[in-house]
């Protein structure tokens, strides 16, 4: 089936009416995602926004296949998917996700080196045939990071540099989607700049199409292209980022902007008024 086109450009994810309800031992049923139908086109940043709850790191699981949505349908590059151990191998590949902390998503008792090893030893299709050394060496570069971190343990590394091995291990298996789940969340300001920064950077170098997951307004400013509000499973407005800032519509957009004001203060007013015209992608 050819990838599907929404207006101008091909889809490279497309979710459509899709509901997930958790049922818990005994107690009452969470409806997290309720209907929900969103698009990524390729190049493009989309970030999911929402307070806590809202239903985004389901909706992540459920593009991922860790989690069984009830109804409704994710559909990759026009390849509809079911869960992770149906996907074909190319769809598992190309879709990664980076998680929120590096240091539980990434195994403790291998050494850099190895766990990108490991990537490309459970997708040959895409393992360098040449150097292995030297791929690698390529691969940390991207992220930053000097060839001498691949013989580290990743508790020897700051969380920055353990976020960018985890970008590193997405990387090295050549993505078209990138799912990052509150990504910068755990991260000092300083370094979360930076880490934002390298995704806009590889986004444009790797031709990437990249789903960001945050509950922080001050984020999407700095790496989205159009913003999707989630509130209570429910998505409640999408709009380009630079609206959400000037124009939102929805009043739940409004409130989500004063709450980030109030936590944020002079810090996030000074987001708002910049008029420089910065381009981050
Ligand atoms: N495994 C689970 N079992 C039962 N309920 C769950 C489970 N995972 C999430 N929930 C519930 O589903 C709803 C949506 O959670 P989800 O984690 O998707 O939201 P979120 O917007 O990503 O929030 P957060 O940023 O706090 O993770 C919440 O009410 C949450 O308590």
């Amino acid at each position: 089936m050819p990838p599907r086109r929404g207006g101008d450009a091909v889809t490279v994810l497309e979710i459509r009416d899709l509901r997930v309800t958790y049922t818990g031992r005994g107690r009452r049923s969470v409806r997290a995602v309720d209907d929900v139908s969103l698009d990524v086109l390729p190049g493009e940043t989309l970030a999911l926004v929402g307070e806590s709850g809202s239903g985004k790191s389901t909706i992540a699981r459920c593009v991922m296949g860790l989690v069984r949505p009830q109804a409704g349908t994710i559909t990759f590059e026009g390849q509809p998917l079911g869960p992770v151990d149906r996907r074909p191998a190319s769809a598992q590949r190309g879709l990664q996700m980076v998680f929120q902390d590096p240091g539980s998503s990434l195994n403790p008792r291998m050494t850099v080196g190895a766990i990108i090893r490991e990537a490309w030893r459970t997708h040959p299709a895409v393992a360098p045939a040449g150097d292995r050394a030297e791929a690698l060496a390529a691969v940390l570069a991207d992220v930053g990071l000097d060839a001498g971190v691949a013989t580290r343990r990743p508790s020897a590394l700051s969380g920055g540099q353990q976020q960018r091995v985890s970008i590193a291990r997405a990387l090295a298996l050549a993505p078209r989607l990138l799912v990052c789940d509150e990504a910068v969340s755990a991260l000092d300001v300083s370094v979360q700049s930076q880490i934002l920064r390298l995704l806009v950077d590889l986004r444009r170098e790797h031709e990437l199409s990249v789903l960001f997951i945050t509950h922080d307004l001050a984020v999407v400013r700095q790496i989205a292209d159009r913003v999707a509000v989630m509130r209570s499973g429910e998505l409640v407005e999408q709009l380009p980022a630079d609206q959400l800032f000037t124009e939102p519509a929805h009043p739940y957009t409004r409130d989500l902007l004063r709450a980030a004001h109030q936590l944020e203060g002079a810090a996030f007013d000074s987001f708002d008024t910049d008029t420089s015209g910065e381009q981050v992608s």
